[in-house]
């Protein structure tokens, strides 16, 4: 029978100090994995995670899933994915849930106002690296596990874990270990849950879509080094000109994505879809104060809602190889890399994608008769995910949020991507939820990432609730 509510509350209550602890020493573990250098820290991240779940009681597999291809052409090992169960009765249904230990780059001078990897309290806020996404979110899930292992012995279901070090780069090696291991690990699932998004608001969000992710580089080369402006300025044509002239033909001033056939396979809006977006809580006058942006690309909730979730979009990331610094260095860059992404929605496809992106940037190119030589590459293709909010998960999820918040939860769909979400699904032909606990207001992937004390205790217990609500199904 499952402990009462008050009881497993009280307990996670009573236990915070040690869960902001843990979490303190988690970030401290610098695990970008986008930085070849720090490999060793993802490493490191996903060994300490094992070791809680082996103290959790579970049986860990730590799956290698062979070696990351850098652009320079070396190859490094990909970080191992966990592979774990606690419990696996027979008659008990089984949930897979799914997170990730890597973090996005993070550095003191990029404007944060403490140290990235040293968690910080201030203000019911825990900021740190990873405190949102997705470290406290997976955190929050294993402390629920053993708040209830602790109180009752044995869990309300099976429970599986699969944690990787790649997501914050595209999940690189994942599809494959799923392929081989779908009759194995991956058998025997009745639920798949993501712990790995934030809500909209204060409002618990339970999420059941994301978009993909297509991630481009462009590389223009004009020269062998960089070079004194004084001395060749007006003798060659520049790298630089000719990135910026392309990125700059990628959207119009409003951000529409100005790639010829992009929008065509844009799933049309549904009777009625729009209705879905009405009640969402989302105060659009908070959210551009809280921001400092002066105006939004749209007006209405709906439409910019929308425009988050369900439409593309085109952002532009940065340039390597640019001259970034302070100071007024008078140079003439060799070569820069730019970098842009397209966030795509169903029925967007990465192939068709990357095809109209590369035809459009090499007309593009080619009319400017530029001598310099030029290279796309689509680095990540991430699929959209979308599905059916009516699942029986979903219900117990809804459930759990009104134990635990005494509120209805919103359903939302991400802006974001789980890189992995669309293929776990196919693969495993099971249901999958987005159930994170991150904040609206958390800067994940910014500076001063957070995560509330709120939304991390909070979190917690919904984690406990859902499992027993998935337990009564
Ligand atoms: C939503 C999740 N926490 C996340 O941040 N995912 C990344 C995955 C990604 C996509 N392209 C590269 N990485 C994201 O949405 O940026
Ligand atoms: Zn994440
Ligand atoms: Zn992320």
């Amino acid at each position: 029978s499952p402990v009462p509510n008050d009881q497993i509350f009280q307990y996670i209550d009573g236990h915070q100090k040690e869960y902001i602890q843990r979490l303190k020493d988690w970030v401290a573990i610098q695990s970008d994995s986008s930085d070849p250098r720090k490999r060793q820290d993802v490493n490191k991240m996903m060994e300490v995670t094992k070791d809680f779940i082996l103290q959790l009681g579970g049986t860990v597999e730590m799956a290698d899933i062979g070696e990351q291809r850098l652009a320079n052409g070396e190859t490094i090992p990909l970080p191992p994915v966990i592979l774990a169960e606690i419990g696996n009765a027979e008659n008990k249904p089984t949930v897979c849930f799914y997170g990730h230990m890597d973090v996005q780059p993070a550095k003191q001078e990029d404007g944060w106002s403490t140290d990235p990897y040293t968690l910080v309290e201030k203000d019911g806020n825990l900021y740190g690296r990873g405190a949102s996404d997705d470290k406290g979110q997976v955190l929050a899930l294993l402390h629920a596990l053993e708040s209830l292992i602790n109180m009752n012995q044995d869990l309300p279901v099976n429970v599986k874990l699969f944690i990787e070090g790649m997501e914050e780069t595209g999940s690189d090696g994942l599809e494959m270990l799923i392929e081989n291991k779908k009759d194995t690990f991956f058998s025997n699932i009745d639920y798949i849950v993501v712990t790995d998004t934030p809500w909209l608001s204060k409002k618990p969000g339970i999420t059941y879509g994301a978009r993909g992710n297509c991630y481009f580089s462009i590389e223009v080369q004009s020269s062998k080094v960089d070079l004194h402006s004084g001395g060749f300025g007006g003798m060659v044509y520049e790298a630089m000109g000719d990135l910026i002239y392309l990125l700059n033909s990628l959207t119009d001033a409003n951000g529409r994505i100005l790639v010829p056939g992009i929008y065509e396979a844009v799933a049309p809006l549904s009777e009625n879809e729009e209705d879905l977006y009405k009640d969402i809580e989302f105060d659009v006058d908070e959210q551009r104060a809280n921001l400092g942006v002066k105006k939004f690309l749209h007006e209405s909730k709906a439409d910019l809602l929308m425009h988050r979730c369900r439409y593309p979009s085109l952002s532009i990331h940065g340039i390597e190889g640019a001259f970034s610094g302070t100071g007024t260095k008078t140079v003439i860059p060799s070569k820069v890399i730019g970098k842009f992404s397209i966030r795509q929605v169903p029925n967007m496809e990465p192939s068709v994608v990357e095809k109209q992106v590369k035809d459009y940037l090499e007309s593009k190119f080619s009319e400017r008769k530029s001598p310099n030589e030029m290279k796309i590459t689509m680095i990540i293709g991430a699929k959209p995910w979308l599905t059916n909010m009516t699942e029986p998960q979903y219900h117990a999820a809804r459930r759990a949020v009104t134990r635990v918040f005494n509120i209805e939860a919103d359903m939302i769909r991400a802006g974001g991507t789980i890189p992995i979400a669309k293929t776990l699904e196919d693969y495993l032909g099971k249901s999958l939820m987005l159930l994170g606990i991150g904040g609206p207001d958390d800067a994940t992937h910014g500076q001063n990432e957070k995560i509330s004390k709120y939304n991390y205790i909070g979190g917690t217990k919904l984690y406990a609730a859902y499992l027993q609500e998935l337990a009564s199904l």
